[in-house]
């Protein structure tokens, strides 16, 4: 391809990229495979030029732009070498019209901005993330990885968490495939710390996906007791049971839910757990340096839904814990609504409930629960709380 066709390409990209955002369809990398899936004359460096293109374009706009065209034009008007490749030859974008505006830079959409925790550091919310790791201590140590990831470095405070550079392909790498290391944020990792879960207990994952933090709830409980990771998502489940295979964590069980259901499948462990973890579905403003393209696709009546959701997640979660259980709330989103004001009305709603103090090396009290950063911790942005019915 040629420079030109690469830009052409990142604009088709953009284009369902900004559908889907708005009707809620596949993710951007989604779309991306399946354009280079038809399209087999891309080379290898043709993808990797694209993408960057498409990526730059989605990093660099707050709002969800009008067209592909106007977000490549935006950079082109910031960078003189991408403006010479709207030169209308074949396969190459239509030259811009003089006066022909692009989107507006931004980081954080307008509306969005105020409902951020106001210790939020905003600017850093679109910083490069790095790749961070989790040692799977059920295959070996820290000092069993470090040797054979010669570019990770330990992160303080974490104490099985190693840090690659953004983009390491730790996939292909050997301590991956033999399951001695999982891809896991340190800040997750820390959400896993706080459910506090130990061997023999019983310990539900009730929002578990593919199984992120069951995995590390399966360290902590040194593969010893019942672990359940619970999804409405037949599919997100399903991934799990590779992943727990590689990392030796085959005592997980899974339960799938049915939405709006979800309280008749749980009803024979009413009262049962020692900790329940809600790793509640969310706006996501947390991890928008890995998912960049996530500031499109919030509207005002999808976090309004989304806050609603977590709220009965949380109450059918309650019934859960035997006495002295920890509920642990928590969301990789950094929106008051979903995190601080969340946990304080279910404070509200259940009488007899506290919440524990949490004392963690990363991160800074919030409210009742415990606030992680990008710009204050390095991790992706999140909030949770642990909380027990008192006594
Ligand atoms: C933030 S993700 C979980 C990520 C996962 N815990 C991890 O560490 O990789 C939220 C999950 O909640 C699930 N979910 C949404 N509504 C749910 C419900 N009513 N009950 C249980 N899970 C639900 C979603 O399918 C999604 O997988």
């Amino acid at each position: 391809m040629t420079p030109s066709a690469r830009v052409q390409a990142a604009i088709e990209l953009l284009d369902a990229i900004i559908a889907s955002a708005r009707d809620g369809g596949p993710a951007a990398d989604t779309l991306i495979a399946r354009y280079f899936k038809e399209r087999r004359y891309a080379g290898s460096r043709d993808r990797r030029a694209v993408r960057d293109h498409v990526y730059d374009a989605i990093r660099r706009v707050a709002e969800r732009p009008e067209s592909g065209r106007a977000a490549m034009i935006g950079i082109a008007h910031e960078c003189p070498e991408i403006a010479a490749l709207f030169d209308g030859s074949v396969h190459a974008p239509a030259p811009i019209e003089p006066g022909e505006t692009g989107a507006e830079p931004g980081i954080i959409p307008a509306w969005i901005a105020p409902l951020l925790a106001a210790p939020v550091e905003q600017d850093a919310l679109l910083g490069r993330a790095p790749v961070d790791l989790r040692v799977n201590r059920l295959r070996g140590a820290l000092e069993d990885a470090l040797p054979l990831l010669p570019d990770a470095m330990p992160v303080p405070g974490v104490s099985d968490a190693l840090r690659l550079p953004e983009g390491a392909p730790v996939e292909k790498s050997e301590p991956w495939q033999r399951g001695l290391v999982e891809v896991q944020d340190a800040g997750s990792q820390l959400i896993a710390i706080a459910c506090e879960a130990r061997p023999g207990q019983t310990v539900i994952d009730l929002c578990a996906g593919a199984g992120g933090k069951t995995l590390a709830l399966a360290v902590a409980m040194e593969g010893k007791g019942t672990l359940i990771a619970a999804d409405t998502i037949r599919s997100r489940l399903a991934r799990l049971s590779p992943r727990a295979e590689r990392a030796g964590a085959t005592f997980i069980q899974t339960l799938l839910l049915d939405q709006g259901h979800e309280a008749r499948a749980l009803e024979s462990l009413h009262g049962r757990a020692d900790a329940v973890l809600v790793d509640a579905p969310c706006s996501g403003t947390g991890t928008w340096r890995r998912n960049p393209e996530a500031r499109w696709r919030l509207t005002p009546a999808r976090l309004d839904r989304l806050v609603q959701e977590q709220a009965r997640i949380l109450d059918f979660a309650a019934p859960l814990l035997a006495p002295g259980g920890a509920l642990v709330y928590a969301t990789c989103a950094l929106t008051d609504r979903e995190g601080r004001g969340q946990v304080e009305t279910f404070l509200q709603r259940h009488d007899g409930w506290i919440a524990d103090a949490i004392d963690l090396p990363l991160g800074r009290a919030h409210g009742p629960g415990w606030l992680l950063t990008p710009g204050h911790d390095g991790t992706d942005g999140f909030y949770f709380a642990r909380l027990r019915r008192g006594p």
